[in-house]
């Protein structure tokens, strides 16, 4: 192979990723890229074509990175790669941009226009300033008659201690300013210097499962190169295998002779098990295997717990082998086998967040074909028992009688709220309502303010974001990182049905919200329990004592249930979530429950829902 050819064509590499706060237009971006440079033709060009999950077309966000292979001839008349790898925006999903991160030189930050820095944007720079990116400061919908690119300029400058004078300016949406883009990213993002003669070293930062070719990973070569016959070893498992293609996504996967030091494409070799892999790994040459491995990444640890149970029992298997196939492409996402009374057997499941918990369980009814039905999630619980011992505790009902502890403690946060001036009351007093603890108050520059509490993560995860989003006129901004547990007064709440204890239907919450809270849980359950044959009685208790109490009179006619909520988009939703749950009924004991009453607890803190 001639060294000076491939070193050449190695110097004509950039691999960058595109960081945002989520809507700051990345994937608007990298389709005009993708346009701009004839990667796809026009015909094939869909909206954001990199988001390719059906899921995520349907709801325009970004959850799973892509990575995407695109040649650009440049104005010097000399022909580059680009490896542009997309990254989600949301804060549920922050793990999938550090992994992108960790395969780039360079990292395009996108701040738009009209809304300039926001919480996520110094959260993902931070971490592109971790892994020594190169950054690159893109001002993005300079169309909108609101822009204001200077101010967006000085923000970056003042608040991320970039030089932003010379930001591109670009509109996502009418290509204005593309070009210029891709020149910079030639001129100013280093290619990859990676040792071409030394040997294979190469990080795996995403994999998936296809069931034609198996495990295909997506790798950021490092040092020396991989063919197809190669022998590789995976170094934290030791195990080895020979490579049966390597390739790169155009976005559609295109095979190739061979992949070297600098390149970011995928690799196949009959890896048949999902567990035999996992990202953050690092691949070397079997015969003449590397010293050290490339740091791997951090594992993020599930924030929210759910149980997820098949509708149909038989479909057990059929769940375990969906969740193990997911979980390789998604490995954050945590579950281990779990029975409940009422459910019959399941799966206990961590997510990120609840977005990441949606995701999961759209996704598996959507590519796996199940119906579920989930529990209202949770958080992660230490009961600290008599005996000295720590217990964990992420599934409710799983909380020992009260006697046999002596204090509950529950994971605290450190959430920064980016909002302007004007709306710091609103702000402060939703902070307040949701046991926060005041901590600090910045202000940024002349307009914002960042505000910071200590509060639950249990009262974050549910609705706090779409609250904060409402009495803020979507303006404000979150990040938030947990910082420890602190013992607070809380409690499990019971539900009972006929006197029987449904054990999927336990939640905890501080003791002052807990007779409220289970009034509530009981008079959403006499609206979501269709009525049956005979009376059903729904109870509320702490231990022994009942603190709620509502009955179901036997069946005369169908019930229906009203929404009142002000977002369309948000009550169809709910609606279709409402129809789908109603068809899903679980018989426990004698009574029919739809799925919608195991996620009650979850609609109890929402406003929408309690307008009745
Ligand atoms: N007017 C205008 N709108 C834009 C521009 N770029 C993106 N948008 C719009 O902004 C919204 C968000 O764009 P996306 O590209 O989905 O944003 P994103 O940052 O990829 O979002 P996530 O993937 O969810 O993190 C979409 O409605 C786009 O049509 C632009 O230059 N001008």
């Amino acid at each position: 192979m001639d060294l000076t050819k491939l070193e050449d064509y190695q110097k004509h590499i950039r691999n960058f990723s595109i960081v945002a706060h989520i809507d700051h237009g990345k994937s608007t971006i990298a389709d005009r890229i993708l346009e701009l440079t004839d990667t796809v033709s026009e015909r094939q060009l869909k909206n954001q074509m990199l988001d390719d999950m059906p899921l995520e077309r349907q709801r325009g966000i970004t959850i799973k990175m892509n990575s995407v292979e695109i040649k650009y001839h440049a104005q010097n008349g000399e022909d580059y790669i680009f490896h542009l790898i997309d990254t989600p925006g949301h804060v549920d999903f922050s793990y999938e941009v550090s992994r992108s991160l960790a395969a780039c030189e360079g990292a395009l930050l996108v701040v738009d226009a009209s809304q300039g820095v926001q919480a996520q944007t110094l959260a993902n720079t931070y971490l592109a300033i971790d892994d020594d990116l190169e950054i690159l400061p893109v001002i993005n919908k300079i169309d909108l008659p609101s822009a204001n690119p200077e101010q967006a300029k000085e923000e970056i400058t003042e608040m991320l201690g970039l030089d932003a004078s010379n930001a591109a300016e670009v509109s996502g949406k009418t290509g204005q300013g593309i070009g210029d883009l891709l020149e910079r990213i030639v001129q100013d993002i280093p290619a990859p210097d990676g040792d071409l003669e030394a040997s294979l070293k190469a990080l795996i930062f995403d994999s998936k499962y296809d069931d034609y070719r198996g495990v295909v990973l997506s790798i950021r070569v490092e040092d020396g190169m991989v063919k197809p016959g190669d022998h590789i070893k995976i170094m934290n498992t030791g195990k080895e295998y020979e490579v049966t293609e390597v390739g790169v996504s155009s976005p559609h996967p295109v095979k190739k002779d061979i992949l070297i030091a600098g390149d970011v494409g995928y690799l196949t070799a009959n890896i048949k098990s999902v567990r035999e892999t996992g990202v953050g790994d690092t691949i070397t040459s079997s015969k003449n295997a590397t010293a050290e491995p490339l740091p791997g990444y951090r594992q993020i640890p599930p924030m929210v717990y759910s149980g997820m149970y098949p509708v149909d029992n038989s479909k057990y298997d059929d769940l375990k082998e969906a969740l193990q196939k997911l979980q390789l492409n998604d490995a954050a996402l945590e579950f281990e086998p779990e029975t409940s009374t009422a459910l019959g057997f399941g799966f206990r499941c961590g997510f990120l967040g609840l977005l990441h918990m949606d995701v999961v369980q759209e996704r598996l009814e959507q590519e796996f074909n199940l119906d579920l039905i989930m529990t209202a999630p949770s958080v992660d619980y230490h009961a600290i028992m008599n005996d000295g011992s720590t217990k964990v505790i992420d599934n409710p009902s799983d909380l020992p009688s009260a006697g046999e502890y002596s204090e509950v403690q529950e994971p605290y946060v450190k959430a920064e709220v980016m909002v302007p001036n004007d709306f710091v009351g609103p702000v402060m007093e939703l902070c307040q309502r949701k046991r926060g603890e005041f901590v600090t108050m910045d202000y940024l520059d002349k307009y914002r303010v960042n505000v910071i509490y200590n509060m639950p993560l249990a009262e974050i995860i549910y609705d706090f974001f779409d609250d904060l989003k409402s009495s803020t006129k979507g303006y404000a901004s979150l990040d938030y990182e947990i910082t420890g547990y602190r013992a607070t007064d809380l409690v499990k709440i019971d539900i009972l049905l006929n006197k029987q204890v449904i054990d999927a239907l336990s939640f905890i919450a501080h003791r002052d919200e807990s007779q409220n809270r289970a009034r509530q849980m009981t008079s959403m359950l006499k609206k979501l329990i269709p009525r049956q044959n005979f009376e059903v009685d729904i109870q509320g208790a702490i231990g022994a004592k009942i603190i709620s109490r509502a009955t179901i009179k036997p069946y005369r006619k169908d019930v229906t249930w009203k929404i009142h909520t002000g977002d369309p988009d948000r009550r169809a939703k709910l609606l279709e979530k409402q129809k789908r749950g109603k068809k899903r009924m679980k018989a426990v004991g004698q009574v029919e429950v739809p799925q919608d009453a195991f996620m009650a607890v979850l609609r109890m803190n929402d406003d929408d829902l309690n307008s009745k």
